[in-house]
């Protein structure tokens, strides 16, 4: 039940937290018998609604909102007495956007909320010092200068939604402030709206619409396609994009989908095949994108994807505006290539008014409505609200998405194995090969501390975070690592192996091994079929030590290229030849090798990213058999 203790400190990460492994049935049979518990004594029943939100419960009883979360066995309510507010000690709670009356309600029962929309840069500056937390959705920019006007009495920002690009995370971690967001409530909305853009694309609804809202009947000029039996292709099979895919099939639509990182019993479960790239986009006759926006997405459909695809193929975007060159889409579209687009997202929000893109005759568009449901936007208000009051209250969030301030005297002994964590994760997942889905993980800490001496948390939400966050837009951090590989079907187990180093050290080494994948790299592989790295902290520098079955010894710093040779003497002057030929300077090299003159493999450690050319022509010396390059 409810403490009456008034106080809601800053947050206290490291507190512990309880995980919640009951069923939904489970679940609601106990928000149920916590009803009866704590209603049926006094209060006359006379009507309740139960709804489940995320792995939450809110319970309406007698029109009154309570909310259960059946992993805490209790009312979640945060530690606020509400005969405090006279003291004036509820949080206080800025709202600058429209967000559900639900949630709305959550808040008002336990903070004092101020709703203040079309705030201008300059009114939310001079307004965030007087509270504790904000909530906003995409339109506010929460910036550095916001966080340095907050003068630190600002402890939690809510995004009720998905996408945090509008929160300046690295300051609001600076000034000690949580971000937490609502990453589950608006998934279905934003699939609703895929399928609603792809057949009003196919059937010209908003075309049509306009043209009689013109005075016209132009029957033949709006002549649409029809979905059945087309191949829609899935870019990005996450949350939305399942779902997205679940509603194709219902429409009689041939599903495929790339995800280079999705699992394929995922896929297969609904009926989908995983395919490459190439294939997704060149066999489509729908493309439907669900990938973040990252580096590695940044205009990943451009001239050159476009003229790979099938001729009169048609776009659905409900990701993110800069996955997609629009100037190269608006000459795909002029070109005939795409046929039709239909976008929800723009690389710039809103884009301007005359922009090709929005007047194209082939394109039809929406002002990025992917979450605008009420249901979705109720659903993200409670998500929101529970996960502020929780933050407000000390729990440890499992929606948190910037880094969680750790103690000094961990942080210091565990710096460089938490560098060297989140390097060999990165390296790890970059050695996968395309299309096989990640699944299993294992970790190795080989150290000479005992198993009550060593907490290994940070170091694996760091292999978490290196591994999940270059194919991901999610941001990893010690709370919400282990909820984050859970929800993408990433199995993370650890092994220690006492070894006899120094005990001074908490760990001697570190290996990390991705199960039942294909490898870019097959040396990278180890006998027992599993891609297989290993890691020390030498002279305070996180250093590769192993990779496959080869001993290899390189700092883990700029980047990295690695080749399989056939072992014999030159090989180091001719690579380092190229390498130099392109001013590309070489920070280490290091060989390794099985037994002399077999195989061999090199690390070269280089400051620069060699250019295409430069890295064929590596691969294109006689005795390297493969080779990889690797960003650390
Ligand atoms: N229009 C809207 O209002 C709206 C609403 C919700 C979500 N979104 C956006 O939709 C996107 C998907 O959201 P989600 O909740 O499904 O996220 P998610 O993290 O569940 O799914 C994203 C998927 O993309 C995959 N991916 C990563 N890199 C890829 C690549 N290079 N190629 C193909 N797939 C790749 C990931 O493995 C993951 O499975 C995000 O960009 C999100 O911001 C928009
Ligand atoms: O990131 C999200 O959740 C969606 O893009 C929706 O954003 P919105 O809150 O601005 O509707």
């Amino acid at each position: 039940m409810a403490s009456s203790s008034a106080s809601f400190a800053k947050p206290a990460f490291f507190s512990s937290t309880s995980s919640s492994s009951s069923s939904q049935t489970n679940s609601k049979f106990s928000a149920l018998s916590f009803l009866y518990s704590t209603t049926a004594s006094s209060i006359p029943i006379t009507s309740i609604k139960l709804s489940r939100h995320s792995r939450r419960f809110t319970i309406h009883v007698n029109n009154v909102l309570k909310t259960f979360d059946p992993s805490q066995s209790s009312v979640l309510t945060p530690n606020v007495d509400p005969e405090s507010s006279a003291l004036g000690l509820k949080p206080t709670i800025l709202v600058s956007e429209k967000l559900g009356d639900s949630g709305l309600q959550v808040l008002r029962e336990f903070g004092h909320v101020e709703c203040a929309y079309n705030l201008s840069p300059e009114e939310l500056c001079s307004k965030i010092a007087s509270f504790d937390a904000l909530i906003v959705r995409s339109g506010t920019k929460v910036t550095r200068q916001v966080f340095e006007a907050a003068k630190g009495k600002l402890k939690v920002v809510g995004r009720a939604g998905v996408g945090i690009d509008n929160v300046d995370l690295q300051a609001a971690t600076e000034f000690g402030c949580l971000v937490v967001n609502a990453p589950t409530a608006n998934t279905i909305a934003a699939a609703e709206h895929g399928i609603a853009l792809l057949t009003a694309m196919a059937r010209n609804v908003a075309q049509a619409d306009a043209s009689m809202k013109a005075g016209k009947w132009e029957r033949s000029k709006y002549v649409g396609v029809s979905v059945v039996g087309k191949t829609i292709a899935i870019m990005g099979f996450g949350k939305v994009g399942s779902e997205v895919a679940r509603r194709a099939k219902g429409l009689g639509m041939n599903v495929i989908a790339h995800d280079p990182y999705a699992p394929a019993d995922r896929a297969r479960a609904i009926g989908v095949d995983l395919v490459s790239f190439e294939q997704a986009i060149s066999t489509a006759d729908f493309i439907s994108l669900h990938m973040p926006l990252t580096p590695t997405t940044n205009k990943i459909f451009n001239d050159h994807t476009f003229s790979n695809m099938k001729k009169g193929v048609r776009i659905i975007n409900v990701a993110r505006g800069g996955v997609i060159d629009e100037d190269a889409l608006v000459r795909a579209l002029d070109s005939g290539i795409v046929a039709q687009a239909a976008l929800d997202v723009f690389t710039e929000e809103p884009p301007s008014p005359d922009s090709k893109l929005v007047q194209h005759a082939n394109v039809t568009v929406t002002p990025h409505l992917g979450a605008s449901t009420k249901e979705a936007q109720e659903g993200v208000a409670i998500e929101i609200a529970e996960a502020v009051l929780g933050a407000l209250n000390g729990e440890l969030s499992a929606t948190a998405v910037n880094a969680p301030m750790v103690a000094p005297e961990v942080m210091s002994e565990l710096a460089p194995f938490v560098e060297l964590a989140e390097k060999l994760g990165r390296l790890a997942v970059q050695l996968v090969s395309g299309g096989s889905g990640i699944q299993s993980v294992k970790v190795v800490y080989r150290t000479a501390r005992g198993p009550d001496d060593l907490d290994t948390r940070l170091l694996r939400a760091m292999i978490t975070k290196g591994i999940i966050e270059p194919i991901s837009d999610s941001i990893i951090n010690l709370v919400n690592a282990d909820f984050t590989a859970k929800q993408k079907g990433l199995r993370i187990s650890e092994e220690r192996v006492v070894v006899s180093s120094s005990p001074e050290l908490p760990v001697h080494s570190i290996q990390v091994l991705i199960s039942n994948v294909g490898s870019k790299f097959a040396s990278a592989v180890s006998e027992n079929g599993d891609i297989s790295i290993e890691g020390k902290v030498k002279y305070g520098v996180p250093h590769l030590i192993k990779v496959g079955s080869f001993d290899v010894d390189v700092s883990l710093e700029g980047n990295l290229i690695l080749c399989r040779q056939v072992d014999q003497p030159g090989m180091i002057g001719q690579v380092g030849h190229i390498l130099g030929d392109q001013n590309v300077n070489v920070s280490f090299m290091s060989v390794g090798r099985t037994s002399r003159g077999r195989k061999a493999i090199m690390a070269i450690g280089v400051d620069e990213e060699p250019n295409t050319e430069t890295l064929n022509e590596i691969g294109s010396v006689p005795a390297i058999e493969e080779f990889v390059f690797l960003n650390l």
